[in-house]
């Protein structure tokens, strides 16, 4: 196997994202953030009995004088709420978890938003280190430090930036990953292309196949540039003041599905994936980039397996309601992230309520 990848996260709460062949199984990495004598491996019904006791044995072996405890949740979105929240503050209190405590998220990207919001609020703010198991949370949840639950009225609505102390990437995991969530992970991987690199768009039409077949050079070449688009830009605007947003196209769209389909129809890639072709199509529809721009988007998600079209039976004219809770939305009205073509988005404000209507309803 090829040595472990570094990239390193500046900033004002600088880390390494690592990533890597059996990382989990590396005592002296895991434990190097461990300041204090207690950890919390926090994950879900899927994922721990596949790799929590790895971790466990990895810390433990690594720190005999450290209590490791683990705390597992139902897998899947609907546990990633102020209930699940709950669980995760309620094992930190029987940890009786001090300041020097750390978090461990290991799961994807509902794991590592609740464990590490979890981690933000105790005791205003420990330390977390992020353990993604998914193409999705390696290439993007795991990096960045935003950390949330959601509502039932929007995804991501209570929550805080919190920085992780480290990530680990063990790319072994993704053996035991889903068909369908190694598609939702593409989406994201997608969306970097997308907003501002379109060399990446070209470069995965020339590996769709051999990312579908989960080859392992193709993977950690995905996986390494996606992470430093993320970092860059995470770096640059840790608090979403500016360019990060553009991290969030496709999203507007994409997170009033998740919330119409009450966290229960498409899973958040797959949401991202049809949001990105309607933002590309609402650019089409305002004149900032080609019908042909969006045609092509929609090819290569298709590809990949992903879904490209609203599911039926949504309302446009709710989602247009959910979007007015976006985080992006401003007391001026919707913002949306829009591009001028592939590889260059913008914050688009003001875009008329009938061009999105229009795009919602295919016209
Ligand atoms: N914080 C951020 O910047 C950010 C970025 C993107 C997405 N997100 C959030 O991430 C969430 C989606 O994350 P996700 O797509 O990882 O979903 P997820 O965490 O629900 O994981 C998907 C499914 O795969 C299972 N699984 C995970 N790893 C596995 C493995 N290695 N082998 C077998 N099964 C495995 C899980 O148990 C789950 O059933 C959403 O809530 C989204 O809002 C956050
Ligand atoms: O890191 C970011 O910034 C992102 O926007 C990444 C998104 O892929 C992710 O889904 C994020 O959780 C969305 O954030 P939100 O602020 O729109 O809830
Ligand atoms: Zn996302």
């Amino acid at each position: 196997m090829n040595a472990p990848q570094r990239i390193d996260v500046g900033g004002s709460a600088p880390y390494t994202i690592t990533i890597g062949h059996g990382l989990l199984a590396d005592g002296a990495a895991l434990a190097a953030p461990l300041r204090g004598r207690q950890a919390l491996v926090a994950s879900d019904s899927q994922v721990a009995p596949l790799y929590a006791g790895t971790v466990c044995d990895a810390l433990r072996a690594a720190r005999p004088d450290a209590r490791v405890e683990t705390c597992v949740l139902p897998a899947g979105e609907a546990s990633k709420t102020l209930a699940g929240f709950g669980v995760a503050i309620d094992a930190l209190t029987a940890l009786g978890a001090t300041r020097d405590a750390c978090v461990y998220a290991l799961g994807g990207g509902v794991v590592g938003d609740l464990a590490g919001f979890a981690a933000a609020c105790w005791m205003r703010g420990i330390d977390c280190v992020q353990l993604p198991t998914t193409l999705l949370a390696m290439v993007d949840s795991s990096v960045g430090g935003k950390t949330a639950v959601d509502l039932p009225a929007g995804k991501n609505l209570v929550g805080a930036f919190h920085p992780p102390r480290a990530v680990f990437a063990d790319t072994s995991t993704l053996r035991s990953l889903p068909d369908r969530e190694l598609r939702a992970g593409l989406a994201e991987v997608v969306k970097y292309g997308a907003i501002v690199d379109d060399g990446f768009l070209h470069w995965l039409a020339g590996h769709a196949g051999a990312l579908l077949e989960r080859e392992d050079a193709a993977l950690a070449e995905a996986i390494a540039r996606s992470c430093a688009h993320k970092a860059a830009i995470v770096e640059r605007d840790p608090f979403e003041h500016g360019e990060r947003a553009l991290l969030n196209f496709g999203h507007t769209f994409a997170h009033a599905i998740e919330v119409e389909q009450a966290y229960d129809g498409l899973n958040h890639g797959e949401a991202v994936a049809v949001g990105m072709v309607l933002a590309a199509r609402l650019s089409a529809r305002l004149g900032l980039a080609g019908d042909g721009d969006a045609d092509a988007l929609c090819h290569l998600l298709e590809r990949f397996g992903l879904p490209v079209t609203l599911p039926r039976g949504l309302d446009p004219g709710a989602l247009v309601e959910r979007m007015r809770l976006d985080k992006k939305a401003l007391a001026g009205g919707l913002r949306f992230v829009l591009w001028d073509g592939p590889g260059r988005a913008r914050v688009v404000a003001d875009v008329p309520e009938e061009a999105v209507m229009a795009v919602l309803q295919g016209r």
